[in-house]
């Protein structure tokens, strides 16, 4: 080794990572490799297995062999919860806010403080949750929406209302599938931007299928083709890939 040569530093380290389903492989010993303050984004056909990868990374699925470090854990070797606690937020495709709650309300009981013996909504609003919610909302362009009921939001504010939920809890992994599915146009460009601004303090990883999207934001992108890596690069590199016309661009 080269005196003074570190190894990379990645925030997750994805090795020989492979799920079975009753002996069919939805992901086959997959490697991939995510930096800090990265926005890495999963593309591939129907069935590829990218949901899955999340599934794993989250604790959702346990894997049949392989291992997912972060900050030196293992995922694999935990759960859920704690995999959360580990500082790894996911926002599934479906908004799970809480309808009949403000925008406030739904940012406040997210805060980590909210998960406390006494209950989520029982404890004091102190100025410090006031403080980091509004910083939360001005981030998620619905500062102005506090106090609307979460029901009359848009489909879109709802999807930035639920990255909100999981940005309060500050992760420092956060894992997004097709967030921008039903966004109008502009509020696709706005989650762009959002997604630019948070990874100041974190990595992003994404699945999504919107090659405009993709472009906005991918640092880097991973083909997925039958649980395995088709082709990775940026999104250069990938969208000439003839592989990746074949398979995935060409249809
Ligand atoms: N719990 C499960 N049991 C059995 N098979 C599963 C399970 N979860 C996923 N699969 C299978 O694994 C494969 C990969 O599914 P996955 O949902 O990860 O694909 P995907 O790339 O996310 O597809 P899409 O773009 O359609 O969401 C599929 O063939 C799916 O049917």
């Amino acid at each position: 080794m080269l005196i003074g040569h570190q190894p990379p530093e990645f925030l997750l380290a994805v090795e020989g990572l492979t799920v079975s389903f009753d002996g069919f492989k939805a992901v086959n010993d997959l490697s991939f490799y995510v930096e800090e303050n990265e926005i890495r984004v999963i593309i591939g056909p129907n069935g590829a297995g990218k949901t899955t990868v999340l599934d794993l990374i989250c604790g959702k699925t346990k894997a049949t062999s392989g291992a997912i470090h972060f900050r030196g854990k293992d995922l694999t070797k935990m759960k859920e919860n704690e995999i959360v606690q580990a500082g790894v937020g996911r926002k599934f495709q479906t908004p799970s806010i809480y309808e009949d709650l403000t925008v406030f309300e739904n940012l406040e009981i997210s805060y980590p403080q909210g998960r406390s013996v006494f209950g989520a909504l029982a404890f004091q609003r102190t100025a410090t949750v006031r403080e980091r919610v509004e910083e939360v909302a001005e981030a998620i362009f619905l500062k102005d929406k506090l106090g609307m009921s979460a029901d009359l939001l848009s489909h879109g504010q709802k999807q930035w209302l639920e990255i909100g939920m999981l940005l309060i809890q500050d992760p420092d992994l956060l894992m997004l599938d097709e967030p921008v599915a039903g966004m109008s146009v502009s509020e696709r460009v706005k989650t762009a931007e959002l997604l630019h601004t948070i990874i100041k303090d974190r990595s992003v990883l994404v699945i999504e299928h919107d090659m405009k999207f993709v472009e906005d934001i991918a640092h880097k992108v991973t083909v997925l083709h039958q649980g395995q890596i088709l082709s990775e690069g940026s999104m250069d590199t990938v969208k000439n890939d003839p592989k990746v016309i074949e398979v995935y661009l060409g249809h």
